[in-house]
């Protein structure tokens, strides 16, 4: 968990590459269902994503947990999912979750990262100018074509998205707290971060390091 621009793609590849965890990014899940052809549930998912507003719980949850039912069996990172408290009790009635990472990155670093991103619309890329800058400027590395910079990032959608999720997270974040499972990191820097978190996986999940060679799951 973490506000926007927090890093949860970036940190949260780094953790499931290196602990051979699976791993689902909700968002990534609900563009490519809301890209699929065109069913009630994908026209419903894409109309809510083009609003930037968040799917309703019983949408996304009726679609999230039949994907996590097909990984039993494996070790997984969910990567926001849940965010809402509904979304949780939801997911706490399917298994129960060994750990929770929450990022807290101070607002200037999220302004300064946000007004550095780029990405490729049709793959959903992500570049930092600093961080990842692709290789040829201003150019997704893969297709070549031209990337843009996101309305959603500018200062003053980005305060109302931070105070959005603030006010969506603080229940969620409240109750793996109350479970004990919430490991919170703070910092304003990814790679400084890092250490710390692969220091406390490491001593929680040393069996998964032995399935870091799994296929991913279809
Ligand atoms: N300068 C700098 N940029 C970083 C660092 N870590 C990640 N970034 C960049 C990569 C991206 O361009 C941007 C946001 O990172 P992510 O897309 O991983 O964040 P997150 O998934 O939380 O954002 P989202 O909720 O999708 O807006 O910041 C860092 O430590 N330093
Ligand atoms: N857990 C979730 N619950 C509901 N909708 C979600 C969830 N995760 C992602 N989405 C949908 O996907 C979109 C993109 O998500 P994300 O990349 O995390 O960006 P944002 O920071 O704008 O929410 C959201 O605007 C929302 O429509």
């Amino acid at each position: 968990m973490g506000p926007p621009g927090s890093g949860k793609g970036t940190i949260s590849k780094r953790i499931a590459q290196n602990f051979g965890l699976q791993y689902l990014s909700c968002a990534e899940f609900l563009q490519d269902i809301g890209t699929a052809n065109e069913t009630e549930a994908s026209v419903l998912v894409k109309s809510y994503i083009d609003k930037r507003m968040l799917v309703p719980d019983h949408v996304v949850t009726g679609l999230m947990l039949p994907r996590l039912e097909q990984l039993s069996g494996h070790s997984w990172l969910l990567e926001g999912y849940p965010r809402t408290l509904g979304q949780a009790r939801a997911l706490n009635e399917l298994c129960q979750l060994d750990m929770v990472i929450s990022l807290n990155i101070p607002y200037e670093t999220l302004r300064e990262r946000l007004s550095d991103k780029w990405i490729h619309p049709a793959s959903g890329r992500v570049y930092n100018m600093t961080f990842n800058p692709p290789r040829v400027k201003g150019k997704d590395d893969i297709t070549g074509e031209a990337l843009v910079q996101s309305e959603d990032d500018k200062p003053e959608a980005l305060m109302t998205r931070l105070r959005h999720y603030k006010d969506v997270a603080k229940p969620v974040l409240d109750l793996y707290k109350s479970q004990g499972i919430l490991h919170a990191f703070s910092g304003t820097d990814t790679d400084r971060i890092w250490p710390y978190m692969n220091s406390i996986l490491s001593a929680k999940l040393p069996a998964q390091q032995s399935e870091s060679h799994l296929p991913p799951v279809a």
